[in-house]
């Protein structure tokens, strides 16, 4: 799937701008960013529950809303809008045959009765897990190769959790599906996604590789003499914390040059720790007073 220039306008205000990425199939991809950023609006408008303002998507090279039966490749339930409610698994099944030309019926009712979910019962009564397994055995069963899931572990128990994430890493590996998830929870998506897709202000502000960019990102925690952080550091590293004597930072290019530079400062300690998830989206969707203050934990007035 490509989507090209996506944007959106809601009420005179740009709410996604000029976003740009590929789905690749088998590859699991994280859409992160804070509260309000445009994640859900990228669902909305991939689904095509949102007019487009502006752009394109095309999967295979044609372009979906010219093809609309490639809406079938793709699976989204939107949280907050959606008809499931009053359904059970069995409702549910006869309205997604309809929707899916490819939907798996027996499967899906397989996966219900595995789970040891109620099939006789509507969704609403269902507990929150019970209602985040079936949406994920709905999505597998869809046969969709896009499967969009917005915080599909919200709110579910670690065994819960373990059953979701069993089922949906399985059929990414086996049917060569492609996931696009959002989570606010990044050590969670840390050992999930291959790919990250930050937003800040209904932008791409990077597309991360993963495994590449925790190589080739360094963090590091160092003191100086006398407390003084030279300007070559801040020059060309995010702070990610400043505690007492030490400082941690985050280079996204550790040159040797630089290494050499820096080292003519003498500092008293200058050692690499691992890079997170969380550290790379921190110091990407953070300005310098917030990336302070979340480290402290505290006000900006501190
Ligand atoms: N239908 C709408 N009418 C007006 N504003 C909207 C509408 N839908 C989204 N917005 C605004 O667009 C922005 C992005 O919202 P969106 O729900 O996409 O963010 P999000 O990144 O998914 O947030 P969260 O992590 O809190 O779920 C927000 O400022 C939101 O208020």
């Amino acid at each position: 799937m490509k989507v090209e220039h996506l944007s959106k306008e809601i009420e005179q205000r740009l709410i996604i701008d000029d976003v740009n990425f590929e789905l690749k199939k088998g590859e699991i991809v994280g859409l992160i960013g804070r509260n309000g950023e445009g994640k859900t609006t990228i669902f909305r408008l991939i689904a095509n529950h949102y007019n487009k303002t502006k752009g394109h998507i095309f999967i295979n090279e044609e372009n979906i809303d010219r093809h609309r039966e490639l809406y079938s490749q793709i699976f989204y339930i939107d949280s907050q809008y959606h008809s499931l409610s009053g359904m059970t698994p069995k409702t549910i099944a006869k309205q997604y045959q309809e929707l899916y030309p490819s939907f798996d019926t027996h499967r899906f009712l397989g996966l219900v009765d595995a789970y040891q979910l109620p099939i006789n019962k509507s969704y609403r009564t269902y507990s929150k897990g019970m209602q985040g397994l079936l949406l994920i055995i709905l999505a597998i069963c869809t046969n969709a190769t896009y499967i969009l899931l917005d915080e599909p572990l919200d709110g579910l128990d670690f065994y819960v959790k373990k059953q979701a994430l069993q089922l949906m890493l399985e059929e990414v590996a086996e049917a060569k599906k492609t996931l696009l998830i959002s989570s606010h929870n990044l050590l969670e998506l840390e050992y999930i996604i291959d790919r990250a897709l930050i937003i800040k202000k209904g932008r791409l502000v990077k597309n991360y590789q993963l495994n590449e960019v925790k190589e080739s990102i360094k963090k590091i925690q160092m003191i100086f003499p006398n407390n003084e952080l030279p300007r070559l550091v801040t020059e060309n590293a995010t702070i990610l914390e400043s505690r007492g004597k030490v400082t941690v930072a985050l280079f996204h290019q550790l040159s040797p040059e630089l290494i050499t530079e820096i080292s003519s400062h003498e500092p008293i300690l200058f050692e690499e720790l691992p890079v997170s998830l969380e550290d790379v989206v921190a110091s990407q969707v953070l300005d310098d007073t917030e990336l302070v203050i979340a480290k402290k934990g505290g006000n900006a007035d501190e």
